[in-house]
């Protein structure tokens, strides 16, 4: 059975859209998703597309990038899932992310550098010592960035070295990452459907929008976890975008919706917050089947 029927419940084989253009990590981190192989990839320019291809019925499924181990959450992504309509998480894949410099310039002559902002951040101490005085653009990912290059825009660019290969394009530096451990975490998401069964090592993740007025409002919502041993993974506040000072807690705990402790302290964040978003209950990637 591919993902998007195991989420959808549906017997077809189903679109999946990703963060593309082809050569992106995003979609290397794609080939891990159990029955991928069954199903239609589709590539969009941007995480709000992909979103919203789900969103209208499009596709069955998305696939785009939620954090990275040094640079922390990806805020695009976070935002399209607490806010408009609902959509929940059916699994996660966590790739380990490694950067070439590419070009078909020497090291010398290159005076701008693209790629997505995520892969800019994690190799700053690199261009800092080798290209101080390179200006670096925004791409919407590290394939983009790679097309900026064969279209002639810049002169380099920030990409996984397949991503260099497939393109035709030179590696002038190689491991040019920050940190050598670095990874980052995806997910797929659906239209709100019935989690995954249990694993017995699972993660929920939520969206709760705090009682602006209550002193502690962070803290009660918090106990509702700790009370009941129940172990919080990510905690991440984004503004609501209604206010200046409104903000929304993303937070993933360790254990499934159908697990008692998690189902009870979900229960329990209604009565204490504003709103509560449910965001799904998926298998942690080392357990995935
Ligand atoms: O641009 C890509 O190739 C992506 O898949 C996006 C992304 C990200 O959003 O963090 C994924 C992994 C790397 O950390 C850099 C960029």
């Amino acid at each position: 059975m591919s993902i998007s029927e195991a989420a959808s419940g549906s017997s077809s084989p189903g679109r999946l859209a990703f963060l593309g253009p082809t050569g992106t990590f995003t979609e290397a981190a794609l080939r891990c998703l159990p029955g991928v192989d069954d199903v239609e990839t589709v590539p969009m320019a941007s995480v709000p597309e992909v979103v919203e291809a789900l969103r209208r019925g499009q596709v069955d499924g998305g696939f785009v990038p939620m954090e990275n181990s040094q640079e922390g959450t990806v805020n695009v992504t976070v935002d399209e899932l607490v806010r408009g309509e609902p959509l929940v998480i059916t699994a996660e894949v966590i790739l380990p992310v490694s950067f070439v410099l590419a070009s078909h310039k020497r090291l010398g002559e290159i005076t701008t550098v693209a790629s997505h902002p995520h892969a800019l951040a994690q190799v700053r101490g690199w261009m800092r010592s080798h290209l101080p005085h390179a200006r670096t653009v925004q791409a919407l990912s590290t394939a983009a960035g790679a097309e900026a290059v064969a279209r002639g825009e810049v002169d380099a660019c920030v990409c996984a070295p397949f991503t260099a290969e497939a393109a035709g394009l030179p590696a002038r530096a190689r491991d040019i990452g920050d940190s050598p451990h670095a990874a980052t975490r995806f997910v797929h998401i659906t239209k709100p459907t019935d989690p995954p069964a249990p694993t017995g090592d699972d993660l929920t993740s939520v969206a709760v929008y705090l009682r602006h007025d209550q002193v502690g409002a962070l803290m009660v919502v918090l106990n509702e976890f700790a009370a009941r041993d129940v172990n919080l993974t990510k905690i991440e506040s984004r503004p609501t975008g209604q206010k200046l000072g409104r903000y929304v807690f993303f937070l993933d705990c360790a254990g499934h919706v159908n697990d008692e402790p998690v189902s009870q302290a979900l229960k329990g964040l209604k009565s204490v917050s504003s709103e509560v978003r449910y965001l799904g209950s998926y298998p942690h990637f080392s357990n995935m089947p």
